[in-house]
């Protein structure tokens, strides 16, 4: 029996994530919450003719709490996405807010729920998450993770075009660091099985994995940012931790966890010196079982879009961490 929460359900990731989720024979109980619409999606998915009860929530009433009550596993993708233009970063004024709000309300009635925050910036928005869940005193690092599943999704797409291969799942290609922009660092010379990336190839490629997100932003043209693709990559890093927490071993996919509460995570924060940042995690019934150091014999040039990565994610993590101590303007 496992209760799936999705918190900004009536989104453009929301409404297909959920939709996912209902169809999941391991969801038993699906409840969505948002601050518009959820009566109408919960009512339409509700006629699926598959397993999971479906209801939706609003905010009167506490709504967001019985949403939430007893969650197994919630997922956030609520918040503003961007316009061309604009960064991740520019959503941190909103979003940071938003995603601290849904946060207290898991801490107290879903205390040991698994968390995945999709909602960006996700650099931001993970340290945000665990300084609230540290601060109710229910922090547990192996239940926490921020989705970079896409960055995943969409290396695996882009190597195998241009690797000439016709089945892009069956390349594993690890992509580290954080979720925007330089942050995030595709490990090509780890790929498996192994994939020849010309010379001259390699820096658009690289690029076009930083940038993924960009491209799709342009291309909606101001109607938002990638919300079907998501859907698909939250739901791919869902499905994968509920079958581990149901006995399926094996199952690793990279995350942006705090490594210092993970086995195996504090050697890794300890060489990068940065305490949140994504790697191969091995999922089990604990979650977070290991995280995976796949940082040792990297190439020169991934050394290097390492080091941009770090520099800036010290910035965006201390961001997240400071937005909780500080107390509010007057
Ligand atoms: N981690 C990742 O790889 C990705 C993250 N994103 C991020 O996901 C977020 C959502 O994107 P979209 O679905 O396209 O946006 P959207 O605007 O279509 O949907 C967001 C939903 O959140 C809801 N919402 C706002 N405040 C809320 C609150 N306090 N409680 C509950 N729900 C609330 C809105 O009513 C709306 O339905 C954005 O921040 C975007 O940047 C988008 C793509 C990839
Ligand atoms: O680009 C954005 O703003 C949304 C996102 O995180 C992505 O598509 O990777």
């Amino acid at each position: 029996m496992v209760k799936a929460v999705v918190a900004g359900a009536s989104g453009g990731i929301g409404q297909p994530l959920s939709l996912l989720l209902k169809l999941s024979p391991l969801v038993s109980e699906l409840a969505l919450y948002d601050v518009v619409n959820t009566p109408g999606v919960a009512a339409d998915l509700s006629h699926i003719s598959s397993n999971a009860k479906t209801t939706g929530y609003l905010p009167p009433n506490d709504g967001a709490k019985a949403a939430f009550k007893d969650a197994d596993i919630i997922v956030i993708p609520a918040g503003i996405p961007r316009k061309p233009g604009m960064s991740r970063d520019d959503l941190f004024n909103i979003n940071a807010g938003i995603v601290k709000g849904l946060i207290e309300v898991a801490a107290e009635v879903a205390p040991n729920a698994f968390i995945l925050v999709i909602s960006n910036p996700v650099n931001s928005t993970v340290p945000i998450s665990a300084e609230v869940l540290k601060s109710k005193k229910v922090f547990n690092a192996q239940r926490l993770f921020g989705v970079t599943t896409l960055d995943i999704v969409r290396a695996e797409t882009f190597v195998a075009e241009l690797a000439g291969k016709s089945n892009p799942q069956e390349l594993n290609v690890p992509v580290i660091g954080g979720h925007s922009g330089e942050t995030i660092v595709p490990l090509f010379s780890k790929v498996t099985p192994s994939v020849t990336i010309p010379d001259e190839k390699y820096d658009a490629l690289v690029n076009r994995v930083q940038f993924g997100g960009d491209e799709v932003v342009k291309a909606k043209d101001g109607l938002g940012s990638a919300t079907l693709s998501m859907a698909y990559a939250g739901y791919r890093f869902a499905e994968k931790l509920l079958k581990a927490v149901a006995g399926v071993k094996g199952l690793v996919e990279p995350s942006y966890v705090y490594l210092p509460g993970i086995p195996g995570g504090k050697e890794i924060a300890e060489k990068t010196g940065v305490d949140f940042f994504s790697v191969p995690v091995e999922l089990g019934p604990n979650g977070a079982e290991k995280a995976l150091d796949i940082l040792g014999d990297i190439t020169e040039k991934e050394q290097k879009l390492l080091n941009a990565a770090l520099e800036g994610l010290k910035g965006n993590i201390k961001k997240g961490v400071d937005f909780v101590h500080t107390p509010p303007q007057k």
